[in-house]
């Protein structure tokens, strides 16, 4: 399994999830190739988020294997972690920003961490991150209890751009935001992911986020990803929880303004 090979960023084989005696995952397959933007999609509760979890290396799996860059997640060395690490950007789902730090000091904290690069020049980065998701200079120095849900997932997003990753995993970036904030986040990661050739990995349950910004989806039910495909393919599927979906009131909804 080499990720060069086939250009599978992400490879799962296999994959079995447990906490004691539940079973959230059982022969979960996935591939996520580089420069897709993938909607992961699954009822409450099915296991997206141990999924991204398993992904990044935050929970170990009970058995299967987990390939990201080409590095065996659970066979990886202290060096090849690193690698991942500064190669992955992950926006949490409650954004997960260091409330005593300015918005400045968040997005730079990546880069304090893992790079020698001077002082300077870290803020430098910072604010062109800043700037990079629609946030003004003015908000530098603002803490995030003084920011609106919208920006404080934009400053997420720009910590988790702050070491110019080449994979993004997102947990439900456009939860909490109105309708024209979710548009105007949903643009956002389709920019960033055409102008940087970004792979994004993201966890939603907003339809039309799939419609406007996803190459594919990923549908996860019955302990597994039952299907990867485009939102038309899906739409034509027979499966009983993805016609609801799809075909429920708020799918036919996201399909007449996608
Ligand atoms: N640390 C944990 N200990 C025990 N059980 C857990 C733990 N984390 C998650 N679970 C269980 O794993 C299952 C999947 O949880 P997960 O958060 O991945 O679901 P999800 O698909 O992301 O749900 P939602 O859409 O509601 O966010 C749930 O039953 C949850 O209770």
């Amino acid at each position: 399994m080499s990720g060069a090979k086939t250009d599978n960023l992400i490879e799962v084989r296999g994959l079995l999830s447990q906490f004691g005696d539940q079973v959230i995952h059982r022969d979960l397959d996935l591939d996520v190739q580089r420069g897709e933007v993938l909607g992961v999609v699954g009822g409450s509760g099915t296991g997206k988020t141990v999924l991204l979890n398993s992904i990044i290396g935050l929970k170990e799996p009970e058995g299967g294997t987990i390939s990201i860059f080409g590095h065996d997640v659970g066979g990886a060395t202290d060096a090849e972690r690193q690698d991942i690490e500064r190669r992955t950007g992950v926006l949490f789902q409650q954004g997960a920003l260091f409330s005593s730090l300015t918005v400045l000091e968040n997005v730079a904290s990546p880069m304090v961490e893992h790079t020698k690069l001077p002082r300077n020049t870290i803020r430098e980065l910072a604010e062109m991150k800043i700037a990079m998701v629609g946030l003004k200079p003015e908000s530098h120095h603002q803490k995030p209890a003084e920011l609106s849900g919208g920006m404080k997932k934009r400053v997420g997003l720009a910590r988790a751009l702050s070491l110019d990753p080449e994979l993004i995993f997102l947990d439900e970036p456009t939860a909490g935001l109105d309708p024209i904030g979710a548009a105007a986040f949903d643009d956002l990661i389709r920019k960033l992911s055409d102008d940087l050739g970004l792979t994004v990995f993201m966890i939603t349950h907003d339809l039309d986020s799939l419609y406007a910004i996803c190459d594919k989806v990923a549908v996860l039910a019955d302990k597994h990803v039952i299907e990867k495909a485009t939102v038309q393919e899906l739409e034509k599927s027979d499966h009983p929880w993805i016609k609801e979906y799809f075909l429920g009131p708020r799918g036919r909804a996201a399909t007449k303004t996608a």
